[in-house]
Formats: C-alpha cells, sequence, structure tokens
C-alpha cells in the first residue's frame, strides 16, 4: 500500500506548465525519502540490459590502472567538423590541424573526404601544402559506397601515410530501419567495401595506406555479429603486428553505463582475432554525459587508441573530450604525450575554428576552473599555495617542480599555463583567508590574524550589498577608506609632532591636536606624554588631549623593500569598553603607527566597527 502523504499542496507554485509529482510514493520508500511517482514517460525506453547482450563474465578492468596513455586520435576536423552549423573551410581547418600538430597528436582523423568539396579539398590542400610532418598520419572516412570509396581514395592521392576508415552502422535498429538490409547483407556490405579498399591501396604499391573499420553504433550491436565482421576484416586485410588493422567501436549514441561499455570492450579485447595485428580503438560520445568514464574504463579494459574531440565537440551532446582525458592522466602523475602549456591559446584557437565557446566550467580550460569564490577554499587554498612554497624552498626546487597537493586545485593552473591571478575572488560567499590572500598577493598587505575577521565583516556588508564582486582593486578602497583615512580624515588630526628619547627606554611626544572640522573649530591643542615607547607615549598625550587610548596589539611590515618603501602599521586598541583597529601608512614606521593609533580613535568616536 502506498503510504498516505498529503498531496502536494503547493498549488500556488509560479510554473504553471510543470506537473509537479503527485502520485504515489513507491510503498517500500524510506521515510526521509517523500519524493512521489511523476507524469514523465518513462515507459517508453528499455534498459540498454534488454537492448544488448553483454557476455562478459569475470570482468578484469576494475582491477586495472592506467600507465600510460593511448594513441589519441582527434576527429574535430570529420566527426566534430560534421556537428557545426558552419562547416570549417580551408583554413579554418588548416589552423586546426596546426594545432593538433603542435600539440603532439600523431594521428589525425582529417576529413569525410566523398562528403563535399571544403572536405575533398582540403585533403588535397594537405597533400599538396608539406603541412603533414613525417610522423603524422592522416585517416580519412568513408561509408561503405562503391563511388564515395573511390572518391576517397582520389583525395588521398600523394599523401605519404593514410589510413582509410570505413564504417557501417551494424545495430539492429540501424541495419532495419536506415539500411533496410539483413545481418548477413550488412556484413556482405562491409565486405565488399573493404576487398574494394584492399584493391585500390594495392593498386598504389608505393603508399603506406593502412585500414580502420568501425561497426556504427557498436554499443548496441550483438557481440558475435561485431566479432564475424571485425575478424572477416582482419584476415581480409592481412593484418600482422607491423601493418595493423584499427578497430574501432564506437558508442555512437551513448546508451548504457561506463560500466556495460567498458565490459563490451573486455569482451572484443578478449575475442579479436589476431589481437596483437589489431589495434583496440574506442569513440565514445556523451549523450548521458558520461563519454569521459567510459574512455576511461574502456583503456583499463584494453582500449589502445581513443578517438575524440578537444573539449568535446562533436554531434548532439559531442564526442568524447580529449583534453578532460588527457589532463586526467597528468594529474595522476601519467604523461599525457599532448602539450596543453598554454590550456588558454588551445581553448581560443578551438573557439575560433568552430565557433563555439568552451564553458567557464569546463575541466581544466574553462575561465573559472582555477577560481575559488567561497571563502573555506579560499582559505584552504591559500594556505596551500603558502604550503607549496615552503616545501619547495625545503626540497630545493623551483615551484613548479616540486609535488603538487594545493586543495581544492587538482592541477597546477601553472602547469597550463595559467596565473595564479584568478584562482581566488571575492564575493558574498567569501571569507577572511580569501580576502586576506588577495590583499597580500595584489597590495602586499600582511594583514594581522586578528584583524582579518574584522576586515571580513566589512567585505561582507559591501557584497551583500552591492550583490557583486569585490575586485582586488575595491578591497583596498575598502581597507583604505576603512582603516587608513581615519587616520588622515578626523574628526581628530595630527598637526606638527615629535618624538624624542630623552633617556634610555624613556620617550616623549610633543603633538598639536585638533578636533572639529578642517576649519579647526576647536582649535589645535598642544599635548605631551611619556611612555617606554614612542607609541605609548603618544597614547599617553592622546589621554591628555581627552582620548584615553590602551594598545592591545600592533603589527607592521613593509611593502617593498629599499630605502623609499612604505611600511604600513595595524594596531588594535581598547577604547571605552570596545576595541578597534587602525592602520596607518608612511615611509617611516613610527609615522604609521602613531597614524594607525589616531585612525583607531577617530573610528571610535565614529563609531565605526568596533567590538
Ligand atoms: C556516426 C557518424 O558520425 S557517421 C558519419 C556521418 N557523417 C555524415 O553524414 C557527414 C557527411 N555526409 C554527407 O555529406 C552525405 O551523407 C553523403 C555525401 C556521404 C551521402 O549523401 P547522400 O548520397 O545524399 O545520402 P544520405 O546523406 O541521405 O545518406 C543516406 C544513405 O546512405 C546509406 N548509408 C548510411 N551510412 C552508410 C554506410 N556507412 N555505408 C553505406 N551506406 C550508408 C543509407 O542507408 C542511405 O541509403 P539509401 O539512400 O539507399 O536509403
Ligand atoms: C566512428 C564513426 C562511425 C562515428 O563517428 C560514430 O560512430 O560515432
Ligand atoms: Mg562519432
Amino acid at each position: 500500500m502506498p503510504r498516505s502523504h498529503s498531496a502536494n499542496s503547493a498549488a500556488t507554485l509560479p510554473f504553471p506548465t510543470l506537473r509537479t509529482p503527485a502520485g504515489p510514493v513507491p510503498a517500500d520508500a524510506p521515510a526521509w525519502n517523500p519524493q512521489r511517482g511523476s507524469a514523465m514517460p518513462a515507459h517508453r525506453y528499455r534498459p540498454a540490459h534488454d537492448r544488448v547482450a553483454v557476455p562478459l563474465t569475470e570482468r578484469a578492468w576494475p582491477a586495472a590502472r592506467i600507465e600510460r596513455a593511448p594513441l589519441w586520435v582527434p576527429v574535430d576536423l570529420r566527426d566534430g567538423n560534421q556537428a557545426l552549423a558552419e562547416p570549417m573551410d580551408t583554413s579554418r581547418k588548416r589552423r586546426m590541424f596546426d594545432l593538433l600538430v603542435a600539440m603532439g597528436f600523431k594521428e589525425i582523423e582529417v576529413a569525410y573526404p566523398s562528403a563535399s568539396r571544403t572536405d575533398f579539398d582540403f585533403v588535397r590542400h594537405l597533400a599538396g601544402s608539406g603541412a603533414v610532418p613525417d610522423e603524422v598520419t592522416v585517416v580519412v572516412f568513408t561509408p561503405a559506397r562503391r563511388e564515395l570509396i573511390e572518391r576517397t581514395f582520389e583525395a588521398i592521392e600523394g599523401l605519404p601515410r593514410t589510413v582509410v576508415h570505413l564504417y557501417t552502422p551494424t545495430a539492429p535498429t540501424w541495419r532495419e530501419v536506415v539500411l533496410g538490409r539483413s545481418r548477413d547483407e550488412v556484413h556482405r556490405l562491409v565486405r565488399a567495401a573493404a576487398t574494394q579498399m584492399a584493391r585500390l591501396a594495392a593498386a598504389r604499391p608505393g603508399a603506406d595506406i593502412r585500414f580502420q573499420f568501425s561497426p556504427e553504433v557498436f554499443n548496441l550491436t550483438e557481440p558475435d555479429l561485431v566479432l564475424e565482421i571485425c575478424n572477416g576484416l582482419t584476415e581480409l586485410w592481412d593484418a600482422a603486428p607491423d601493418r595493423p588493422v584499427t578497430h574501432n567501436l564506437p558508442a555512437t549514441v551513448e546508451v548504457a553505463t561506463p560500466i556495460v561499455y567498458a565490459d563490451q570492450i573486455e569482451y572484443m579485447h578478449r575475442h579479436l582475432a589476431r589481437r596483437d595485428g589489431v589495434v583496440l580503438s574506442v569513440h565514445p560520445h556523451n549523450d548521458r554525459g558520461t563519454g569521459v568514464a567510459c574512455a576511461e574504463l574502456a583503456v583499463l579494459a584494453g582500449a589502445q587508441r581513443v578517438e575524440g574531440c578537444l573539449f568535446g565537440n562533436g554531434e548532439r551532446t559531442g564526442n568524447v573530450d580529449l583534453v578532460t582525458l588527457a589532463l586526467n592522466l597528468h594529474t595522476q602523475g601519467v604523461d599525457p604525450m599532448l602539450d596543453f602549456s598554454d590550456i588558454g591559446t588551445v581553448r581560443r584557437t578551438v573557439e575560433d575554428c568552430i565557433r563555439l565557446p568552451v564553458h567557464p566550467r569546463h575541466p581544466y580550460a574553462g575561465e573559472l576552473v582555477h577560481t575559488a569564490f567561497s571563502g573555506t577554499h579560499q582559505d584552504a587554498i591559500s594556505k596551500g599555495l603558502a604550503h607549496h612554497a615552503r616545501r619547495a624552498a625545503g626540497l630545493g626546487v623551483p615551484e613548479c617542480e616540486a609535488p603538487w597537493e594545493v586543495p581544492y586545485l587538482p592541477v597546477d593552473p601553472a602547469d597550463l599555463g595559467c596565473t595564479y591571478e584568478a584562482v581566488i575572488r571575492v564575493n558574498s560567499q567569501s571569507g577572511k583567508g580569501g580576502i586576506a590572500h588577495l590583499l597580500q598577493v595584489h597590495h602586499g598587505l600582511d594583514l594581522p590574524q586578528d584583524l582579518r575577521p574584522d576586515f571580513s565583516r566589512t567585505v561582507q556588508r559591501a557584497t551583500d550589498d552591492s550583490g557583486q564582486e569585490a575586485t582586488p582593486k575595491d578591497l583596498w578602497e575598502l581597507f583604505r577608506s576603512t582603516y587608513l583615512a581615519p587616520g588622515e580624515d578626523g574628526p581628530l588630526t595630527l598637526g606638527p609632532w615629535t618624538a624624542t628619547e630623552p633617556a634610555p627606554g624613556r620617550h616623549r611626544v610633543r603633538c598639536e591636536l585638533s578636533e572639529g572640522d578642517a576649519e579647526g573649530e576647536e582649535g589645535p591643542g598642544c599635548y605631551e606624554g611619556s611612555g617606554n615607547g614612542p607609541l605609548a607615549a603618544f597614547a599617553d598625550a592622546l589621554a591628555a588631549a581627552g582620548h584615553p587610548v590602551d594598545i592591545l596589539a600592533y603589527a607592521e611590515h613593509g611593502l617593498a623593500s629599499g630605502p623609499d618603501s612604505a611600511a604600513v602599521a595595524y594596531v588594535q586598541c581598547r577604547i571605552g569598553d570596545a576595541t578597534y583597529w587602525g592602520a596607518g601608512q608612511d615611509t617611516s614606521v613610527l609615522t604609521a603607527s602613531v597614524r594607525a593609533v589616531l585612525s583607531a580613535v577617530n573610528r571610535a568616536s565614529g563609531n565605526r566597527g568596533g567590538r
């Protein structure tokens, strides 16, 4: 019996187009989970395990480790390109190709040459321009159609090393609905195309042409059919370790958890014939948002080659993102064998070529991914960066070589050519640690620990009021107006003053103090005080002027090195029954300190920020 929960009483919710679930709460739902049955038509879909058999038993992949990078094959110029509203022209394709080469890719799918003149011309451009370095192999893509295969071979004439990549959909729905062919007919279609490819390649004896096959929608295809077709091609193309064929097993449309894909790949890895003459490749898409997980588990399961696109461009939700995959390896201590040391340039080039933006939260590359706004994260990062610097110094290595273990930053932004500038940004979610970090990094202020919460409350008020971020410049301005300005702006202002030490350890201060507005309504008075230090003597003079002050804490530091550098002093004073912080800045430490005390006094008389 469904438990009775009162039906949704929020009849006035402001989204009339939504049907707040009002079905029964499942009978076995625990009391802490009041979710109700919805009107979503989930019954129209079947789970993956009902759609495709996965005969693997005793999986080995969960215990495997990735210890070296697979062969990465970017398909930005074919699969990524065919997903664009405006496919790339030759100059954009060339820019992308040069980027891929510069990053270190050695096998690059460059076109579907029979699809369009642009694609055909780009392959001819590569053949004629010397753009393909010696170690790089280009891949071209073709369906199993006679005239299109011929056109593909025309395109690659003169290229030094190529892989011709044949694809045919093999999954039941595609066979029946798209191709209108039985299993055997599809197999025969593929074999005829593969035979034609072998014949065309044989007609070019000097050319280095290898072969690749993709059973499109592998992940929904019966495993025995995949093996039948792939093993047949391995034989037909006479695969050998020195001239392997590539069998690329795509999750053309992602339909299952990464575990299912890994099981499928491990099954193929164990059953593909002439395994040492076969490069087992994967090609995940990202329909369920788990393309990266699929690729990683597939590599654990035996995949040696991964096709994908930079930043995950591609059909629908995209091809698997090679940047994330490669940098996931980097952050596990495995060389990705690609260069990301200027990820900003990589990102901007891709954005220019494909005319799509990279999301600000994109792993490793987005504008915000090295940035913390939240207080406790900022505090941890700030402490972590300081700890990192000390550790590097202790090890006697540059910071960029020291082991990286900074909380909340999975990668050192410097590895990717990013600065630490944007690591911490302040808004109303931020705390004292992050604020102090920014003032330190951008303005050289080393706020005493006890001043930090005091200033943080001021910043919090300002950011809550504005609802906006406070930049380092804003923070400095807030600091100045809160702690420095009251030492100079009154109401109590300091005229000429002197400090002397008439006897060792005996200090005297004589000063003019005036109270009131600029016209000096109250008129300046001369006061004198003595104490065991100049600041104590100044406090004594203030008491004589009717402003008793008890100095509780004091700190100062230089802002830069050199004789003309400014010093900043911070004091915490008890004035009446509250405490106030003040700060002063001057080339003289004593002047800075005197101003800091005066600032605290003025903050007290304006009742600004006492605790
Ligand atoms: C998952 C993938 O990424 S697969 C790659 C998809 N990429 C692209 O389609 C981009 C480039 N494609 C194109 O420019 C065009 O589709 C062309 C030039 C290749 C072909 O164009 P057209 O001849 O007009 O055919 P169209 O695009 O409608 O393709 C459908 C036909 O191809 C057949 N077909 C689809 N895939 C294949 C294949 N791999 N092998 C053989 N035939 C295929 C279909 O059954 C259909 O045949 P039918 O007309 O007998 O029903
Ligand atoms: C490898 C080819 C056929 C492809 O792009 C896919 O299946 O997604
Ligand atoms: Mg694809």
